[in-house]
């Protein structure tokens, strides 16, 4: 079984630094890459202060939160992900866009090296397909937020090979989390259950059923979420939501996936939830607002 030690993390967004936290707070050596600059620095940014507030609580010591930073480094340009020897792209939920990212990186890519998708809901067959490599391509599905959630879903194409499965396993137990094996169907078990729940929360708003905050406050105090759906589908990200259930809608072909109209409206106007501080609530005073 191939040993990972060494970690490379396309894409610098909530995932991605959240992956690249609990990989180095594990003692793995830690690559971050993104198109952006500034994505790279904000990425580092919120991983300090994520690393700095589990020291202050003592979940963590202050000399691993100064040791997991040391293990991170961060590169611009996908060469600089050479010599991993697992590279998980988090970039956006866009298939042309993991398409393109998997196609460069193979061309700079070390022959033996794995590479994981932590999409929420594509077919890892046919991510694998555009690689050199479908038997050493796999999906590995961490939840949000990373550092918190104990769950990672790992999703095999119809080519990964067993050795690629092992690893991938070995590598999320190293992390502290817990495997949940999925078959590669439309959106895998957790957002095969989760986003039609959350689309049916917002056609119960866009029906008038009740407001956001009666939604929320119905799902939180009534069947005991932590968060209510529509604060939920903010926190994710309302293009991701959306990504998953076009994802679903074509993949199944049921009418009952079809994703509410009026989170096509929200993601068109660029609300995208928490991550552009207005989704289904406004997060740019002191305290959320409901947009309706
Ligand atoms: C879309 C997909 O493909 C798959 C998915 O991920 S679907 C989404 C799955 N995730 C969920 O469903 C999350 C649902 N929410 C929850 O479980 C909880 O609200 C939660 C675990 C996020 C927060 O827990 P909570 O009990 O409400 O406590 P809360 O007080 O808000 O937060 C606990 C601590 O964690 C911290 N925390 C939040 N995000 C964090 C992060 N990214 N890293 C580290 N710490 C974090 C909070 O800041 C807080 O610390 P302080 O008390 O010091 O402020
Ligand atoms: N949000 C969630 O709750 C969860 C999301 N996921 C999945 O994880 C992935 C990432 O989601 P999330 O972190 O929320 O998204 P974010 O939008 O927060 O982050 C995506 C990051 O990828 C960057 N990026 C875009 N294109 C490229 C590229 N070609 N090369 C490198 N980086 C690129 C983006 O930069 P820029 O903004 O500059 O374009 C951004 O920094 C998606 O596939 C999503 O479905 C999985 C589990 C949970």
């Amino acid at each position: 079984m191939a040993q990972i030690n060494k970690l490379g993390v396309i894409g610098a967004g909530q995932m991605g630094n959240g992956i690249a936290h609990v990989a180095a707070l594990a003692g793995l050596d830690v690559v971050l890459n993104d198109v952006s600059a500034d994505r790279l620095k904000s990425g580092m940014a919120t991983i300090n202060g994520n690393l700095t507030r589990q020291a202050a609580k003592k979940i963590i010591s202050d000399e691993a939160r100064g040791q997991a930073l040391g293990h991170i480094t961060l590169t611009d340009s996908l060469d600089g992900l050479a010599d991993c020897d697992l590279v998980i792209e988090t970039a956006i939920e866009k298939e042309d866009v993991k398409r393109k990212i998997f196609h460069d990186l193979c061309a700079v890519l070390k022959p033996e090296a794995v590479i994981a998708s932590n999409t929420s809901s594509i077919s890892i067959t046919r991510l694998a397909a555009c690689t050199d490599r479908p038997e050493r391509f796999i999906g590995i599905h961490f939840m949000n937020p990373v550092p918190l959630m104990e769950l990672v879903e790992l999703i095999r194409g119809i080519a990964t090979d067993d050795t690629t499965f092992e690893s991938a396993k070995e590598f999320v137990r190293r992390l502290g989390k817990q495997v949940a094996v999925s078959e590669d169907f439309p959106a895998f078990i957790v957002n095969r259950i989760l986003l039609p729940m959350i689309n049916e929360a917002i056609y119960t708003l866009y029906e008038g059923v009740g407001n956001v905050e009666a939604i929320d406050a119905a799902m939180k105090l009534g069947a005991h979420h932590p968060m209510g759906p529509l604060e939920l589908a903010d926190f994710i990200g309302l293009d991701i939501c959306l990504s998953i259930m076009q994802v679903l809608h074509e993949g199944l072909a049921d009418s009952k996936y079809r994703p509410c109209p009026l989170l096509v409206k929200y993601v068109e106007a660029g609300w995208l939830g928490r991550k552009t501080q207005r989704g289904f609530y406004d997060y740019r005073g002191p305290k959320p607002v409901p947009t309706r």
